[in-house]
């Protein structure tokens, strides 16, 4: 069992109350899960302050208190650790608590406002069909192999990060793949973490709830390329202006993929259409199931992941050929009456903007674009004007509709949606609640040949309302709507 003296050698330590060689049996930073041997981290969080609940934590049991302010009475049966920062001494623990996970496989982290989860599935799936034993973070689930874990966030908190890549290791995983979102770099969530690699896909408006300003959001995504070690890899989107910023101080070595410029990885798209991308890379010509042409970016950004890490060029196409994206990302259902259903992951205004460019190339000038679309509650409010006059310009029927509430009222999102609406696309826009109905309507306007984007939940199969998850899936039901009306 792990020694606090041990766990603690990286931490900076103000200052220690009470015995450091306890034997430490697990940690939390929730009172709630506090048990006797466990640590308890008082974490200062948007909510609330850990340190309100450190009496909680040693009634319940904890005798190992970890916290940036000492309470002002001490419990002499407690060991207190003052620390400049709970949140990142957390981190440096829970990575010493597993014995350093992330040294003992190559571990290789993804960040960007989109393409995160495209990137880490397709890299999980292609270390597979390399032949090795691959492990998966990403917002959609967790994967040890083939081993499913469901997920709970983006990037999980460092102490259940930490415990998957233990478990990664167990099962003698060489690889792992995870996303690295905004939220767990300022909140320390991969501190300590060893990487092997990092990339940039690309930052583009959201979150600016938690954020504040963009620039504050560009600082959260650079933070990650400041903590990589120099042995690893930075490979960024040479496309997007804010990739040369990340790499600014990087130890790193830095590699950059493109599809304008000359870099070291770069395509030229020679066709994109519903059957898929064909692309130039390296002097070959390869065509690739993934649609659009932000998939050819994250194509680049896997190759070049995958040959950094020393696989074989060829047969890293030959197998990205053949694959298929993570679910609810541009996953698609085409009707009896010929109508394509797609739906899509799209909650950005810039991923609902390449979604819709990507179905304009790919469709005939006969085919109407209906959109379904909301914008999730308790989350960034700004975007919500912007993706509703995204939807309009690049659509010929719009549906405003509602994902994820939340706590928020659903027809004040739309209201501010509708902000967003101008007067000459006001004819061919409708607002409905309740977003089944608003895929039936969508479905009703639909002719033959036309198609129906839905955006914004991809793969959830919930739409969570006052703290309530509801079985929600826009794929069965837009399926089952085109079934009722016989089309
Ligand atoms: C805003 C945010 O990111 N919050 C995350 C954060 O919570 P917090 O520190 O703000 O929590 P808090 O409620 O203020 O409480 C402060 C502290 O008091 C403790 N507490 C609280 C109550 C109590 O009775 N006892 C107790 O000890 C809490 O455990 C916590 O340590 O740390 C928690 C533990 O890691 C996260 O679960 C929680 O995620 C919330 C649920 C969330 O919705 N996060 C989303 C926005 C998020 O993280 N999203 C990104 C992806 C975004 C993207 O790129 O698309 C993600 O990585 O998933
Ligand atoms: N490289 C890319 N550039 C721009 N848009 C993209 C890119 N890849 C995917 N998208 C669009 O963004 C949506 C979300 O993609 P994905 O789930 O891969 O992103 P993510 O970064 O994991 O998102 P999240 O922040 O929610 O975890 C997709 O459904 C697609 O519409
Ligand atoms: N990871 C993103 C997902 C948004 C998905 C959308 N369906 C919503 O609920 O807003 C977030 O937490 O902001
Ligand atoms: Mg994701």
């Amino acid at each position: 069992m792990p020694i606090l003296e041990n766990i603690l050698a990286t931490v900076s330590v103000v200052r220690l109350i009470g015995p450091s060689d306890v034997a430490i049996q697990g940690l939390t930073f929730d009172s709630r899960q506090a048990t006797s041997g466990k640590a308890f981290f008082a974490i200062r969080g948007a909510q609330a302050d850990g340190h309100a609940f450190m009496d909680k934590a040693i009634a319940a049991g904890s005798s190992v208190i970890i916290c940036e302010k000492l309470p002002d009475e001490l419990n002499p049966e407690v060991t207190y650790v003052q620390v400049k920062d709970s949140a990142e001494a957390l981190a440096l623990m829970a990575a010493g608590f597993y014995d350093h996970p992330s040294k003992k496989l190559k571990l290789v982290g993804v960040t960007g406002t989109n393409g995160k989860t495209t990137c880490v599935t397709l890299l999980h799936k292609l270390f597979r069909e390399l032949g090795y034993n691959t492990g998966l973070l990403s917002t959609v689930q967790n994967q040890i192999n083939e081993i499913v874990l469901p997920a709970t966030h983006t990037t999980p908190d460092a102490i259940t990060l930490n415990a998957l890549l233990q478990q990664m290791v167990d099962a003698g995983c060489t690889h792992c793949f995870m996303e690295v979102s905004s939220h767990a770099l300022v909140q320390h969530r991969v501190t300590g973490l060893a990487f092997a690699g990092g990339i940039f896909t690309n930052i583009t408006h959201d979150h600016l709830d938690y954020h504040k300003t963009f620039d504050e959001y560009i600082r959260a995504k650079k933070l990650f390329f400041d903590m990589l070690p120099a042995k690893a890899f930075a490979l960024v989107n040479a496309d997007d202006k804010r990739g040369a910023v990340m790499l600014q101080n990087t130890k790193a070595t830095p590699h950059e993929y493109s599809l304008r410029k000359a870099t070291e990885f770069k395509a030229r798209i020679v066709d994109n259409s519903i059957q898929g991308l064909h692309l130039e890379m390296d002097g070959n010509e390869i065509w690739f199931k993934l649609i659009g042409t932000f998939n050819a970016y994250n194509i680049l950004a896997v190759y070049g992941a995958a040959v950094l890490l020393g696989e074989d060029s060829h047969e890293v196409l030959t197998i990205l050929s053949s694959l298929t994206s993570a679910a609810g990302r541009f996953d698609y259902v085409v009707s009896e009456m010929n109508i394509t259903g797609i739906v899509d992951y799209a909650h950005t205004p810039d991923a609902l903007e390449n979604v819709l460019q990507t179905i304009q190339q790919i469709r005939t000038p006969s085919q109407q674009i209906i959109t379904v679309v909301g914008c999730g509650g308790n989350r960034d409010a700004t975007k919500r004007p912007i993706m509703a006059d995204i939807a309009c310009k690049l659509s010929d029927r719009v549906v405003l509709t509602s994902d994820n509430p939340r706590f928020e009222d659903p027809q004040e999102i739309l209201n501010q949606m509708q902000q967003g609406v101008k007067p000459i696309d006001f004819k061919k826009t409708l607002s409905i609640v309740d977003r089944k109905e608003a895929i039936k309507t969508a479905c009703a306007l639909a002719d033959q040949g036309d198609i129906i984007l839905i955006a914004g939940k991809g793969h959830e199969t919930y739409q969570e309302v006052k703290g309530i998850k509801y079985d929600f899936d826009d794929k069965k039901i837009v399926k089952t709507m085109f079934a009722q009306m016989g089309k």
